[in-house]
This record gives structure tokens, C-alpha cells and sequence, in this order.
């Protein structure tokens, strides 16, 4: 009986003794449980908190970052929309120049696509910025004496230093340039099938005997003179134009660029409006090369840029003269430069340049003619 009493005792207690440990066992379970869910709800918090402060320091910036997308969105001068069909894909060799420049512009506002090549030798980004992200609009630093490969409609050739110093700044490089540079934008023009319009300029008459200039004349250029890497460049420039177009059949167009002053000159350009006006408003002396008798007459390169735009969607093949037939003495021009900028600066007269040019003034005629072309001034 006792043995049995004993027995059963013991039987209870491992019951209880199992009962205890399986109750300590969940106790214990529950307290891990919750110290972790406690634990969780606090770095849950944390992290809530986090970002909170995140989002706070973010919010400006957004804010920012939506004033900016909305400023791009406004930032360029209105384009025309173009259809498909007369929408052209454009290449302007020295668009960022000072007249390449402008014609991006008025190309760009026209509605077509319009890639600028330049070297920036003497072009500026700064001139085309404001179109830089436009989908119509694509800039590429290259230097056109190396081969260029795209697809293009049109091409307009206008890479070439202009100004006197600039170009006799580094003689090799500006004979290049107009040399191979024309043979490699012809080339492209016969592989796409592009119209090429070659920027070429008075100089090809140099001296000349010939007053006024028509297209008919041949010139008066000093072949080994400080500006016949210039004038000597345009002049095979045109032969090479001639050349692709008989031998190839390249459509070319010729504009012959005279004496063409406007905004985006640069202050160091060394072209005489530039200098005077300068000189003027900084109260220096208005630097005369020589007399100041030779000649010059001075179009607006808003005037340049539509005339360009009309030869290049016309027919006429041959060179075309554009420029203002207002013909003034470089004298003349300092005095007015001067009175306009009401400047005390002094005339200032200086040795002559090397084979300058005496008297120069276009015969426009044919461009009045066959494009309707005249400068209206600025
Ligand atoms: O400070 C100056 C600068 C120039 N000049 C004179 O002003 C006249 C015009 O000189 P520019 O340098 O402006 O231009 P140029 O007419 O000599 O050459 C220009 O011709 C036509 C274009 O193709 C080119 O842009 C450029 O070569 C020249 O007789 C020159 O000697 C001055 O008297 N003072």
C-alpha cells in the first residue's frame, strides 16, 4: 500500500514536474518574443523617424530639382514644328562661330535638325548653350581636317578663322583647314548625298582692280603674301567645290561673304568694328592701319544669315556675292564708331597692313536678282 502510495506520488510529481517544465518552457518562449517584438517596434520607430528626417532635408531639394526640370523645359527660343518631309538634318561646320552661331539659330527656330561641328579654335560653346539638351539640336567638338561621318541633308561649310590676326595666327593650320577641311566636307556631301554651301569670302579678289566686285572677277591675290593662306585657301576651296560638283555631280552652293559685323564678335576678334568699338568705349586711341582711305562696306549678320539660308535652297550654283554695297573709308568709320559710342578716345594712325585690300565693295546684283536678296541693315 505505502509502496503503491510512494509510487503514485512519484507519478504525480513527474506529471508536475513535466507540467512545470513545459509551463517554464512557454514562459520563456514569451518573454524572447516579446523582448524581440519590443525591440522591433523600437527600430521600426527609429527607422520611421529616419526617414522622416530624410524626406524633411530631401523636400528643398526636390523642390529644386522640379524648378530646374520646369526651367529646361522653358529655356529654349521657340521652334517651328516641321513635318516630316520638310524637316532637313543640317550640319554647320564652325556653327559656334560668330556667324555659324546665328545660322544655328535661325535653322534651329526654322524647325530643323541641326548638328554644329566645331574645333573651337576660334568658336565659342557659350554661342550655341542655348540650345544645348534641344532634341532638335546636337553640337560636336571635331575638327572638320579630320573625316566626319554622319548623315546629313545639308551641309553648310563656315570652319575657317576669319579674322585677319586669327587666320595669320597659324598660316598652316587656316590653309588646312580650307583645304583638306573642304575636301573632307565634299567627300561626305558625295558618300550622303548632301548639298554643300561653302562660306567663301572677298578676300578671293585680294587687291582688286575691279570696282565694285562682281562674281565674274577673277581677283588680284598675292599668292605668298601674310593673308594668302586665307584668300588662297577660300580660292581652292571654291576649285575643289567645282571639282566634286563636275567630276561627282555634288550639289554646291558659293556665297562670297563680305565685310559682316554683329553681336557675338568677340572683343579680341581684331576686325575693325570690334577694335573701334572697344577703343571707343575704353577711351583708347581708334588704331587706323595707314591713311584710313581704303574702303570697306559692313552688312549686318542678320542680313548674311538669310541670305545664306536663300542660297542654299536655291538653284544657282555659281558664287554669289553677299554683302552691303554702303561703301564708307575706314576713317569715316572711326569717326562715326566714335561719335555713336560719344567716346573722347583720339585717332590713333598706324602703319599700314601687309597687301590690305584698298577698295572693296560687292556688286550685289545677282543676289537681288536670282534670290531677291538685299541687306536691310540692323
Ligand atoms: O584696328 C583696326 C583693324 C582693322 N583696320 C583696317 O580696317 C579694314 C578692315 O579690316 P578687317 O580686319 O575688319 O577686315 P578685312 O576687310 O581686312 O578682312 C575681312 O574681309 C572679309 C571677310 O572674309 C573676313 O572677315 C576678313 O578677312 C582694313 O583696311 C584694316 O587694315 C584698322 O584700320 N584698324
Amino acid at each position: 500500500m505505502m509502496k503503491r502510495v510512494i509510487w503514485l506520488i512519484s507519478g504525480l510529481n513527474r506529471r508536475m514536474m513535466k507540467l512545470l517544465f513545459a509551463l517554464a518552457l512557454i514562459a520563456y518562449i514569451a518573454s524572447v518574443w516579446g523582448t524581440y517584438t519590443n525591440m522591433r517596434s523600437i527600430q521600426e520607430h527609429g527607422e520611421m523617424k529616419i526617414e522622416q528626417r530624410i524626406d524633411e532635408a530631401v523636400a528643398p531639394l526636390r523642390e529644386k530639382i522640379r524648378d530646374l526640370e520646369q526651367s529646361f523645359s522653358q529655356k529654349y527660343p521657340p521652334v517651328k514644328f516641321l513635318s516630316e518631309k520638310d524637316r532637313k538634318r543640317i550640319l554647320i561646320t564652325g556653327g559656334a562661330g560668330f556667324v555659324g552661331s546665328h545660322l544655328t539659330d535661325k535653322l534651329m527656330m526654322d524647325g530643323h535638325e541641326v548638328t554644329v561641328v566645331d574645333n573651337f579654335f576660334t568658336g565659342r560653346k557659350r554661342n550655341v548653350e542655348h540650345w544645348i539638351g534641344h532634341e532638335n539640336f546636337e553640337l560636336i567638338n571635331h575638327d572638320v581636317v579630320e573625316p566626319l561621318y554622319i548623315e546629313v541633308d545639308q551641309i553648310y561649310h563656315l570652319a575657317s578663322p576669319a579674322s585677319p590676326p586669327n587666320y595669320m595666327y597659324n598660316p598652316i593650320k587656316t590653309l588646312k583647314t580650307n583645304t583638306i577641311g573642304t575636301l573632307n566636307m565634299l567627300g561626305l556631301a558625295k558618300r550622303v548625298g548632301a548639298r554643300l554651301l561653302l562660306a567663301s569670302t572677298s578676300e578671293v579678289y585680294g587687291d582688286p582692280e575691279v570696282h565694285p566686285q562682281n562674281e565674274e572677277y577673277w581677283g588680284h591675290v598675292n599668292p605668298i603674301g601674310p593673308r594668302a593662306c586665307y584668300d588662297e585657301g577660300k580660292r581652292v576651296a571654291e576649285t575643289m567645290c567645282y571639282a566634286y560638283m563636275k567630276q561627282e555631280g555634288v550639289e554646291v552652293r558659293v556665297a562670297r561673304i563680305f565685310n559682316t559685323f554683329g553681336s557675338r564678335m568677340h572683343m579680341n576678334d581684331g576686325r575693325v568694328v570690334s577694335n573701334f568699338i572697344l577703343q571707343a568705349l575704353q577711351g583708347e586711341p581708334l588704331t587706323v592701319y595707314g591713311s584710313g582711305a581704303q574702303t570697306r562696306a559692313f552688312q549686318y549678320v542678320s542680313d548674311l544669315v538669310n541670305g545664306l539660308v536663300l542660297l542654299m535652297n536655291s538653284n544657282i550654283s555659281s558664287p554669289v556675292n553677299l554683302g552691303n554695297p554702303e561703301e564708307h573709308t575706314i576713317l569715316e568709320f572711326a569717326r562715326l564708331i566714335k561719335s555713336l559710342v560719344v567716346s573722347r578716345s583720339q585717332i590713333q594712325f598706324l602703319p599700314e597692313a601687309q597687301d590690305d585690300p584698298q577698295r572693296r565693295r560687292p556688286d550685289i546684283r545677282k543676289a537681288k536678282m536670282l534670290l531677291g536678296w538685299e541687306p536691310v541693315g540692323w
